[in-house]
């Protein structure tokens, strides 16, 4: 417990016009495979978060965020097994190009009130409470 390891890694709750949240699923292979996620990734070696985010959300959805369009909401601290995650979870409801799965995963858009009946990893479970009281 002591030497245990942090891992930061940065999410994005995406809204859509009907205040609707994506999320995705994890691929077969991964780790928490299956599970339903917010968009977003570890940081690269001097990466700046947002420009994790940015990178990440073009890579796996084929979006173009401008960082101007993407607000802190909350973050999420959980002790997996074999890493501690830090996640700061931005929020963001501008951006260009259509949301697309890039990486053959299977996507949803989710009123936050439903976000539930998805199962989702440990470490993003309290943050359903953040988007509920932002958006419903
Ligand atoms: N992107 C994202 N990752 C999440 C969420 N919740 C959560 O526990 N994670 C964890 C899963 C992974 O351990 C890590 C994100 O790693 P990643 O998706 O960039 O990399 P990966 O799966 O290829 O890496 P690994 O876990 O197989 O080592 O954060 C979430 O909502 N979004």
């Amino acid at each position: 417990m002591a030497n245990i390891k942090l891992t930061l890694v940065v999410a994005c709750a995406l809204i859509d016009a009907d205040k609707r949240v994506l999320i995705a699923q994890r691929p077969q292979g991964k780790s928490l495979a299956g599970l339903w996620e917010f968009p977003g990734g570890k940081l690269e070696p001097g990466e700046r978060p947002e420009a994790t985010l940015i990178r990440e959300l073009h890579e796996e959805i084929g979006i173009v965020v401008n960082e101007a369009c993407l607000a802190p909401l909350t973050f999420a601290s959980h002790t997996y097994d074999d890493f501690h995650l830090l996640m700061p979870l931005y929020i963001c409801r501008r951006w260009e190009g259509e949301v697309a799965a890039r990486e053959g995963q299977k996507l949803a858009w989710v009123r936050a009130n439903k976000l539930r009946d998805y199962k989702m990893p440990p470490a993003d479970i309290p943050l359903i409470p953040h988007l509920i009281d932002l958006l419903m």
